[in-house]
């Protein structure tokens, strides 16, 4: 496959990585790999791509590896072997350029609590060399995107937990970055908060100039992006859309209980040549597209008069895709090698 900066990419001795990856990808990585002193491998070279402009999931049990990889692709964390460009930015040799270009969000907020919304945001309006009429412009506009404009002058401490997130957001978001890595930033927070959280990384991606990198244990949460990758000790195990990633399993299925299942069996057979489960109570038929075959089965079944009772449709979920390439099931704490 080829590097960002053409074939030659990847096969350059590392720390030459100078040629500028095209703007398509956000996030590019080759072999990316870490290992802490004293043997631990956290991450065992990682090869992965972000589109610029997407919003996408790291997804992975707790130990898997998803912080180091958000700490090394943010510069803060140097890799022990394998090659990272970020916002076009080489994370060995342009460091400072990918620093200019990011925004990050850590699990533990580094708010100044005593601070109000407003003053903290100026002290890293400063830290970030902004001048101060651009400083008033981008702090109104990101308190505004964040839904904190009513919360501008109280302090840090007196806000709620997923309050303060958001305006961990804002300070991300602050010196206009092209990647926004946000590491777990929904741990901690109640069904509401969360759910808040997301309605402002979804706003963030309409507006379409950023890619949101968000690393989470909720499969949920890995579903509301536009692609994932799936990490598990240290690997990427799968990469893809979600829909892609299930559909891939090539497992949906209808499930049909009508008043006389094995005359409906033996009717969808005949009639479809597919084939028909007859599990006693529910006949099970694994379809490609379960949608479209739903309605289908259900009006050859009525229209011999051998009505379905029910009828649904189940698609493989993200625990499938999971379990499909680990051979385990998904529990957030499973990934400690
Ligand atoms: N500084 C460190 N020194 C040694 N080992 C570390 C260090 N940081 C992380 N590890 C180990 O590396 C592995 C990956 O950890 P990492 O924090 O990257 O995983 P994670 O997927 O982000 O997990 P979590 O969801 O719990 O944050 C774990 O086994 C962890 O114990």
């Amino acid at each position: 496959m080829n590097g960002p900066a053409g074939t030659a990419a990847h096969t350059a001795p590392a720390g030459q990585h100078q040629a500028p990856p095209t703007p398509t990808y956000a996030v590019y990585t080759r072999g990316l790999a870490k290992a802490y002193p004293g043997g631990q491998d956290a991450v065992r070279g990682v090869d992965m791509s972000v589109r610029s402009g997407e919003m996408f999931a790291f997804l992975g049990p707790n130990g898997a590896g998803k912080s180091t990889t958000v700490s090394m692709l943010c510069t803060l964390n140097p890799p022990s072997a394998g090659e990272a460009w970020v916002a076009g930015a080489n994370v060995r040799t342009q460091p400072r350029l990918v620093r200019r270009r990011v925004g990050v969000l850590f699990q533990h907020s580094a708010l100044e609590p005593d601070l109000t919304c407003v003053q903290s945001l100026k002290l890293h309006a400063r830290l970030h060399g902004l001048s101060r009429s651009r400083a008033r412009a981008r702090i109104d506009r990101v308190l505004g995107a964040a839904g904190l404009a009513e919360h501008r002058h109280e302090r840090v401490r007196t806000l709620s937990g997923g309050t303060r997130r958001r305006l961990d957001i804002a300070r991300a978001l602050l010196h206009e970055p092209r990647v926004l890595f946000l590491d777990e930033p929904t741990a901690g927070l109640d069904p509401p908060a969360r759910a808040l959280l997301w309605q402002q990384l979804r706003g963030l991606r309409e507006d379409g100039h950023i890619t949101v990198f968000v690393t989470t244990h909720y499969l949920e949460e890995a579903e509301y992006c536009d692609r994932l990758a799936i990490i598990d000790r240290g690997r990427i195990v799968a990469q893809g859309a979600p829909a892609d990633l299930r559909s891939a399993l090539g497992q949906e299925t209808v499930r049909l209980r009508t008043g006389d299942n094995r005359r409906a069996a033996a009717l969808l057979r005949t009639t479809h040549g597919c084939t028909v489960l007859d599990g006693g109570d529910v006949i099970t038929v694994p379809v490609a597209d379960s949608a479209r075959w739903l309605p289908r089965l259900c009006a050859t079944l009525a229209a011999h008069g051998v009505p379905a009772h029910t009828a649904t449709a189940t698609v493989p979920s993200l625990d499938d895709v999971f379990f499909h390439h680990t051979g385990r099931p998904y529990t957030p704490r499973s990934g400690t090698p």
